[in-house]
C-alpha cells in the first residue's frame, strides 16, 4: 500500500505527480547556499548603494541558519514585514551571472519537485543596482531558465518555465515594465503582474499599464485580495481587467455560509466563479502574512467545494520553506484530498496558464492526465493486491 486512506496520495506520489505552478517569485525561491555564495563572490562594497558588503549585510552566513532566518522573519503576520526579507535576495541578484544561476537553479528545483509547467515572476526594476539594463535582466533570467530546463532534462525531468514580469505597486514604472513584457513576448516572457504592499497601493494606480497590455492583447495577473479585501479584487477585475488574481483569497469575504451549511455568494464572488477567474492560492504564504489562520481554516477548502477556478501555488519557496509537493501534502493531510482532487487543481492551473490554448491543451492531455492515470493505476493495483491476499487468508 502506498497510502493509508483510500486514494489519498502519500509524499512520494505527490512528488511524482505532475504539478503546475502559476505563482512563484524568482527572488523568493533562492537556495540559501546560493545566497551565501553569491554574497561572498560579490566581495566588499561591490554594489553601489547597498550598504556595504553583501555578506556582512546577511543576517546569517551559514546556509541552514539563513534558511531558518528567512522562514522565521517572514512569519510575522504582516505582508509589509514579509516583504522586507526580499532585500537580502535582491541584493545578490544584480549581475547577469547571478540572475542566470538563480533562474537555472529555480527551474532545476521545480523540476526535481515534479513541476512540469511553471510561470515564475520577478521585478526587473529591482535588479538594476550594478548597472544592468532592464533588457539585460530579462535576457539573463530567460537564459537561466533555458539552462535549468536543459539540466532538468539531463536528470530525467521535463519542465517548461515561462517568465512573468512584475512591476512594484509602490513604484511608478508599471507602464515601462508592461512594454518590456510585450517586447519579450514569445521570447520567454508570458505575461505581467504587479506585486508589493497592497494596502494603500490600489491596482488602479497602474491603469495605464493594464490598458496598454489589453490593447496589445497581452496577459496579466494582479496580486489582489491578499492583505486587502474585496475592493482590491474588484478593482483588479473591473477596472484593470486582470486575467487572474494573485492570491484572491479574500474573495471569501463575499461568501456567506449559514449554520445549516447553505452558501450564498455575493455579486463579486459570483462573478469570479461564473467567469472562471483563476485564483492563484498560496496557502503557506497566507498563514505567514496573516491572510489565513490555519490550513484547516484556509478558504481553499470551501473554494474547491464551490468549484471556483482554484489553483495551488508556492509564492515564495525560500520565505515559506515550501515546495509544490509540500503545499499538496498539507492540503491532503488537512482536507483528505485525493489524486483526483490534485489532478483537478493541476488541470485548473494548466487551463489558466498564459501560453496559447493548443499548448495548454497538449500539456493537459499528454502530460497531466497520463501522469495522474499512471499514479491512480499504481494505487488500484496496490489495492487489488491487498484484497486478493486478504481473501486468500479468509478462504
Ligand atoms: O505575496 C506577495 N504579495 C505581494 N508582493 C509579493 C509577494 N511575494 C513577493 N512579493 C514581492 C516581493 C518581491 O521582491 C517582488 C517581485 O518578485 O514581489
Ligand atoms: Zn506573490
Amino acid at each position: 500500500m502506498t497510502s493509508q486512506t483510500p486514494n489519498v496520495p502519500g509524499p512520494d506520489q505527490i512528488r511524482r505527480a505532475p504539478k503546475v505552478l502559476l505563482h512563484d517569485h524568482l527572488d523568493g525561491g533562492l537556495r540559501p547556499g546560493t545566497i551565501v555564495e553569491l554574497a561572498l563572490a560579490q566581495g566588499p562594497h561591490s554594489l553601489k548603494g547597498m550598504g556595504g558588503a553583501p555578506i556582512d549585510a546577511l543576517p546569517e552566513a551559514d546556509p541552514d541558519k539563513l534558511g531558518t532566518w528567512f522562514r522565521e522573519a517572514a512569519d510575522s503576520g504582516s505582508l509589509e514585514r514579509y516583504l522586507e526579507t526580499f532585500a537580502h535576495t535582491c541584493a545578490v541578484m544584480q549581475t547577469r551571472e547571478a540572475l542566470f544561476r538563480v533562474a537555472a537553479e529555480c527551474a532545476e528545483d521545480l523540476a526535481e519537485d515534479g513541476v512540469v509547467y511553471a510561470e515564475v515572476r520577478y521585478a526587473p526594476e529591482q535588479h538594476l543596482t550594478a548597472g544592468l539594463s532592464l533588457e539585460e535582466v530579462v535576457e539573463a533570467v530567460n537564459d537561466g531558465f533555458r539552462e535549468g530546463e536543459r539540466r532538468a532534462r539531463a536528470n530525467g525531468h521535463r519542465i517548461r518555465v515561462g517568465a512573468l514580469l512584475t512591476a512594484m505597486r509602490h513604484a511608478a514604472r508599471a507602464l515601462e515594465i508592461a512594454e518590456l513584457a510585450n517586447r519579450y513576448r514569445d521570447l520567454g516572457v508570458v505575461g505581467f503582474d504587479i506585486a508589493g504592499a497592497e494596502a494603500g497601493y490600489p491596482p488602479t494606480r497602474h491603469l495605464d499599464a493594464f490598458e496598454y497590455l489589453k490593447r496589445e492583447n497581452n496577459h496579466f495577473t494582479i496580486h489582489a485580495g491578499e492583505a486587502f479585501g474585496l475592493p482590491s479584487i474588484w478593482q483588479a477585475l473591473q477596472w484593470c481587467g486582470a486575467d487572474r488574481l494573485g492570491h484572491g483569497v479574500r474573495i471569501i469575504d463575499d461568501i456567506e455560509v449559514a449554520e445549516d451549511g447553505s452558501v450564498t455568494l455575493g455579486r463579486l464572488a459570483s462573478y469570479v466563479r461564473d467567469k472562471r477567474i483563476p485564483l492563484e492560492l498560496c496557502p503557506t504564504s497566507n498563514l505567514q502574512t496573516g491572510a489565513a489562520s490555519s490550513y484547516a481554516e484556509h478558504p481553499i477548502g470551501l473554494l474547491r467545494k464551490l468549484h471556483f477556478r482554484a489553483t495551488v501555488n508556492t509564492d515564495n519557496r525560500l520565505m515559506s520553506g515550501t515546495s509544490m509537493s509540500q503545499e499538496f501534502e498539507r492540503l491532503a493531510e488537512t482536507f483528505g484530498y485525493t489524486l483526483d482532487d490534485m489532478q483537478w487543481f493541476t488541470v485548473n492551473a494548466m487551463k489558466s496558464a498564459f501560453i496559447p490554448f493548443d499548448e495548454r491543451l497538449a500539456m493537459i492531455n499528454d502530460v497531466v492526465k497520463p501522469g495522474y492515470a499512471e499514479l491512480k493505476s499504481e494505487w488500484l493495483f496496490d489495492q487489488m493486491a491487498v484484497t486478493s491476499s486478504s481473501s486468500s487468508v479468509a478462504g
